[in-house]
């Protein structure tokens, strides 16, 4: 039993949540305690938002962002502490934000790479700090990614039922719980990094809200399947992906030419749909009830066209199993900081492709 505090600012780039949560019985009950969410300040967000492509002096500017965003962080950790005392809290899992992520990319190994200053949120808030829950997965040769299964395991398998954790962030991945059998776990493809990139490009606003915008235009079959073809979706997991591949990039050599935005934006929101249901179709079929978690939980076109696409199986925010879509990230971040002071493996080396079950992350110590 103890108390800690997770952090997320994940590849969407909207901002930091961060939670406090009780976490008893070895990570397998977590009470959230406190929520807090703020956007990044705009420079803050455009910067981290550059450094995810190659640019000039990136040694100095990713250093001044990761000395930011700890300075950010401690903002949401004062806001969720309230009355608590630091004393209480025994660690805070700190994600940092993904800038690059190149697993096995060169020589076979790779490299993922989470801008966070620790030292510097460990000494500014006098509490434990655990960062850097990618790389020890990734120097195992694994993926680095997706790391939440572990945790949806914990808190959604039923041993009676097939179930499905969808996570609708930058990136969408899922967790398949079997009744009986491995976890899998992989990321889907684009999902809110590529909506919220064109909808900001064209609307000026930084998301779709609701999805309406999307609902307004036709999707443009043959734009859809020029970007199915694309290799990613039909390779076999263990396989994660990012900002790296899925980028508005991605998009330009076929959209900039004569094609309606608001097309476009309904195209993308059905990219995300239809190579979800194909995912989850292929990889577990026998999937009866799918929980959605993540901000894009909140895109109803989207949900609304996932539950079009996968009648027979039941689609429910995970609010209704007790933790809000926004918050289970972050409280996966406090589990794994749990887990790493338990000395417990973090990584499921059936979902990442790692050599084995690894304890995951680096601690600065609070004193
Ligand atoms: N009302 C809404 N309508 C449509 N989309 C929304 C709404 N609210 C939030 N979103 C989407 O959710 C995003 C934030 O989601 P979330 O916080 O889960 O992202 P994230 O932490 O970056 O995720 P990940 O780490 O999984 O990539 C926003 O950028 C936006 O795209
Ligand atoms: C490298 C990286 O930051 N990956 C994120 C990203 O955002 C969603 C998806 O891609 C997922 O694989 C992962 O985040 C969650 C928290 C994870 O590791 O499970």
């Amino acid at each position: 039993m103890g108390f800690y505090i997770g952090l997320m600012s994940g590849t969407s780039l909207d901002g930091i949540d961060a939670v406090l949560v009780d976490l008893a019985e070895g990570g397998k009950t977590l009470t959230v305690l406190a929520h807090s969410h703020a956007p990044f300040a705009p420079e803050l967000r455009s910067e981290l938002l550059a450094l995810n492509a190659p640019g000039d002096n990136e040694l100095h500017r990713a250093a001044l962002a990761a000395n930011a965003l700890a300075l950010a962080c401690e903002e949401r950790i004062e806001a969720v502490l309230g009355g608590t005392s630091r004393a209480q809290v025994r660690a805070i899992g700190a994600h940092g934000q993904t800038v690059r992520h190149r697993p096995g990319a060169f020589d076979g190994i790779g490299y993922t790479c989470q801008l966070l200053n620790g030292a510097l949120l460990a000494e500014r808030c006098g509490i434990d700090v655990v960062c850097d829950f990618r790389s020890r997965d990734v120097a195992a040769n694994g993926q680095g990614a997706p790391l939440v299964p572990a945790f949806h395991a914990a808190l959604f398998a039923q041993p009676d039922m097939a179930t499905a954790v969808l996570n609708l962030g930058g990136i969408a991945n899922l967790t398949l719980l079997p009744a009986e059998g491995p976890v899998l776990g992989f990321d889907c493809g684009p999902a809110n990094a590529l909506l919220d990139g064109w909808c900001e490009r064209h609307t000026g606003q930084p998301y779709d809200e609701g999805g309406r915008w999307a609902a307004s235009g036709r999707v443009d079959e043959a734009l859809l399947a020029q970007w199915l073809a694309e290799p990613y979706f039909a390779r076999r997991p263990p396989k994660s992906t990012g900002r790296d591949l899925f980028s508005l990039d991605w998009l330009d050599p076929q959209t900039l030419t004569s094609r309606d935005a608001a097309d476009v934006q309904a195209t993308l929101a059905e990219l995300t749909a239809r190579s979800v249901a194909a995912d989850l179709v292929r990889h577990a079929p026998a999937s009866r009830q799918l929980w959605v978690c993540g901000g894009g939980a909140h895109n109803t076109h989207v949900m609304q066209r996932l539950t079009a696409l996968l009648p027979g199986i039941r689609i429910r925010l995970t609010d209704e199993a007790g933790l809000q879509v926004t918050q289970v990230e972050a409280a996966a971040f406090a589990w794994l900081a749990q887990a790493f002071l338990e000395k417990r493996p973090g990584n499921l080396p059936e979902v990442t492709g790692a050599q084995g079950p690894r304890v995951l992350g680096a601690l600065y110590p609070a004193r």
